[in-house]
């Protein structure tokens, strides 16, 4: 993305506005960055974001639209005017839009819920079922808020609720290509068979990408370089998982009776821990 942003320095009206429709962000040594950081440094423009509880094939397919498919999203903005061009541009009968004056939390829960994705495709790949796969999801949530929280203060808790927060980590949860990719890597794994995430891409996906794998190692950098590590223990084990240093089955380890969930580092008015993080007792995650 970052490549693209400089090819398009100078070739672009003074006037544009922007909106991003991508996951992921990118980690520099003096901090992370979101997407919408990135083409508005690099374009000096406005850039927007568009996020939700969108499968993108339940949303083009025609014949998913004629069976009454309705999928929601929000534009994240920090203009609103400009918000208001772009939901005239994507707003339809079946696509629809809300705005919501937080860029980078809507940005955020897109983001980090592929994390969660993964761990869900875990639990369906492990066959544990509805109870295990909502404790994951919930423990994911919690962990989204406090990390976006944590980077960026300003994040409204609101927004977790928007359709670019719970609306999307179910939707993604359910249907979206992380959790089918982590599902077929665990059964893999369970088969004695095991396939490494390139593989199962390459072999599910057509050619498309998979946005969990890197954003977990993106997001595991920072948790390392802030010593939180203890305080996501869902983020923290996925990473694990899918770095090959702990199966598949040690996705709910550390969910086990006495460990309650983990709602990541009190943070003072700048993001800054106002507890080490050290100090919470640390979860149980298995290495066998
Ligand atoms: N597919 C879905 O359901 C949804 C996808 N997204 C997000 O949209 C983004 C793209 O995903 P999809 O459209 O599904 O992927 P896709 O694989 O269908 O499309 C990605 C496109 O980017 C092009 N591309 C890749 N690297 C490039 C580069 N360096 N320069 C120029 N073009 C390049 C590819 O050729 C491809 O046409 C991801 O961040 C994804 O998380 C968001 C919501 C839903
Ligand atoms: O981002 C998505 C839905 O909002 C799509 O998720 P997947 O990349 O897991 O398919």
């Amino acid at each position: 993305m970052r490549g693209i942003c400089k090819q398009l320095i100078g070739k672009i009206k003074r006037d544009a506005i922007a909106v991003s429709l991508t996951k992921g962000m990118r980690v520099r040594t003096d901090g992370p960055q979101l997407i919408s950081q990135m083409v508005s440094k690099y374009l000096n423009i406005d850039c927007s974001v568009l996020m939700g509880a969108n499968i993108a094939k339940d949303i083009g397919a025609e014949q998913a639209r004629r069976r009454g498919v309705l999928s929601e999203a929000v534009i994240g903005f920090a203009s609103l005017e400009n918000a208001l061009v772009l939901k005239k541009l994507f707003q339809t009968k079946y696509f629809r839009i809300s705005l919501l004056p937080d860029v980078a939390g809507a940005e955020m829960c897109g983001t980090l819920k592929n994390i969660v994705a993964l761990a869900a495709g875990f639990v369906d790949g492990l066959g544990l079922g509805p109870n295990s796969k909502a404790t994951i999801m919930r423990q994911g949530l919690i962990e989204m808020r406090a990390f976006s929280k944590a980077l960026y203060p300003t994040i409204r808790d609101e927004t977790f609720f928007e359709p670019c927060g719970m609306a999307d980590l179910i939707a993604t949860c359910y249907g979206g290509r992380n959790r089918l990719v982590a599902e077929a890597f665990t059964k893999a794994a369970m088969a004695g068979a095991p396939k490494s995430f390139d593989a199962l891409e390459a072999e599910l996906l057509n050619g498309q990408k998979l946005q969990g794998v890197l954003t977990s190692n993106e997001v595991q950098e920072i948790l390392k370089a802030r010593d939180w590590e203890a305080d996501y223990p869902l983020f923290t084990t996925v990473n694990r998982i899918v770095s090959g240093a702990v199966p598949p089955s040690a996705v709910t380890d550390f969910m086990t009776v006495g460990s309650e969930p983990q709602e990541g580092p009190a943070v003072d008015a700048n993001g800054i821990p106002v507890a080490p993080a050290k100090k919470r007792t640390p979860p149980l995650l298995s290495s066998t």
